[in-house]
């Protein structure tokens, strides 16, 4: 039954690793999260079905979304999730062995080229070059069509060295590679560019590899204002997070950002918003406070047991992982967030 259910969710020779690495359980219970944290807004999306209707790109994302997390329109789908729902154990832990098979669509012959998803990453500079490959790479390996990477132009022919499965764009620009007089017209460049595709996505992932470079973390402050104004899910890791710690603006209030920080990234964002320490000792109400402090979004604190919150509630995903704390896993499971 697992080796059929492993087949049916990608059909790759290394689904396995993943899924026993814990991995894929907890990026599943995330999803399920983000859906129940936005019943409100697909309700609303009835009462703006017009509205939607005369953007149809974004009417088209928003009922992916709503298939993909789950599907309200489908009965059998909803009868899997109220199933799933009464087979959870304690009040905080997550059931996520049967959360994750009841989100995972099924492979269907009809679909054409890109219907299970089109990601992009964007990350990738002079330094990095390993982590926005590993997020693009992993989103690939479960399940997505295609992978793109929008990167700086010394980091593209390195990614593109690594797979020939990904499509880099050489598009972003550090200060050290642009005079002062002509960042305006360079920063035209890069927005116009990722607006021909944007509207394309089904997800992005923001931050794997981005390093901090100001010029750099500017154009992608703008990239994710389109994102949003396009209804774009996003994720946020790495240095994203360090961007939005700065700006909380590009994600409050927005309730398909995900943001997803290790224990450093994490600390910046409880002073950041909460104005204290962290405290372990009441972990779950302090991730919900932040949620709530930033407004709508949903947060994946990473660390022994994953606590995910979109403000409203607290769950943990405990599965044991490998007990190895290299880096990179991080980038892994944005890859797999930013697919499912
Ligand atoms: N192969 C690649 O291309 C990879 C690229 N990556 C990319 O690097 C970028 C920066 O990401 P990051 O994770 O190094 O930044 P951040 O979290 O600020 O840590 C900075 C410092 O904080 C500390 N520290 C960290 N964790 C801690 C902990 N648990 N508990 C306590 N302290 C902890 C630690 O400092 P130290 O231990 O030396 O004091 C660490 O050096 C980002 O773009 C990311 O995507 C990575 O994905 C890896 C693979
Ligand atoms: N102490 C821990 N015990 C078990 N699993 C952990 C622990 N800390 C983190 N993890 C798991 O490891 C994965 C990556 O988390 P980590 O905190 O290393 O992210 P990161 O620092 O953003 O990674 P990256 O190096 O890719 O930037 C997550 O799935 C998380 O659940």
């Amino acid at each position: 039954m697992k080796k059929k259910f492993q087949l049916v969710i990608c059909g790759l020779a290394d689904v396995e690793e993943y899924f026993f690495s814990g991995q894929l359980k907890k990026v599943c219970c995330l999803l399920m999260f983000v859906k129940h944290g936005m019943n409100s807004q697909f309700a609303l999306l009835g009462s703006v079905k017009h509205c939607m209707l005369a953007s149809s790109a974004v009417f088209r994302r928003q009922q992916f979304l709503i298939r993909t997390l789950g599907g309200y329109t489908d009965q059998t789908h909803l009868k899997r999730m109220q199933q799933t729902k009464a087979m959870s154990g304690t009040a905080f832990e997550a059931d996520s062995e049967n959360i994750l098979r009841a989100i995972t669509p099924n492979l269907d012959p009809s679909k054409h080229k890109g219907q299970a998803g089109k990601i992009a990453v964007i990350g990738g500079c002079r330094e990095y070059t390993g982590a926005p490959y590993f997020a693009a790479i992993s989103a690939l390996k479960i399940g997505a069509d295609l992978s793109h990477v929008f990167c700086t132009k010394d980091a593209a022919s390195v990614i593109k060295s690594y797979s020939p499965e990904l499509i880099v764009h050489p598009i972003l620009e550090e200060s050290y590679s642009v005079r002062d007089e002509d960042k305006p017209s360079i920063s035209g460049k890069v927005l116009a560019e990722i607006d021909k595709w944007m509207e394309r996505f089904d997800c992005l992932v923001v931050g794997p590899g981005l390093g901090r470079d100001p010029f750099l973390l500017d154009c992608v402050r703008e990239i994710m204002k389109h994102a949003r104004q396009s209804n774009v899910p996003i994720v946020i890791d790495g240095d994203g997070l360090f961007l939005v710690t700065d700006s909380l603006d590009l994600v409050s209030g927005y309730p398909l950002a995900v943001l997803t920080p290790n224990v450093n990234e994490y600390k910046r964002l409880v002073e950041k918003v909460l104005n204290c320490k962290v405290d372990d000792h009441d972990a779950y109400e302090q991730l919900l406070s932040l949620a709530k402090g930033i407004g709508s979004v949903t947060i994946l604190r990473k660390g022994k047991s994953d606590l995910i919150s979109d403000g409203e509630t607290v769950k943990s995903v405990s599965i044991y992982g490998s007990p190895r704390r290299c880096g990179g896993q991080g980038d892994i499971l944005s890859g797999r967030q930013v697919t499912l």
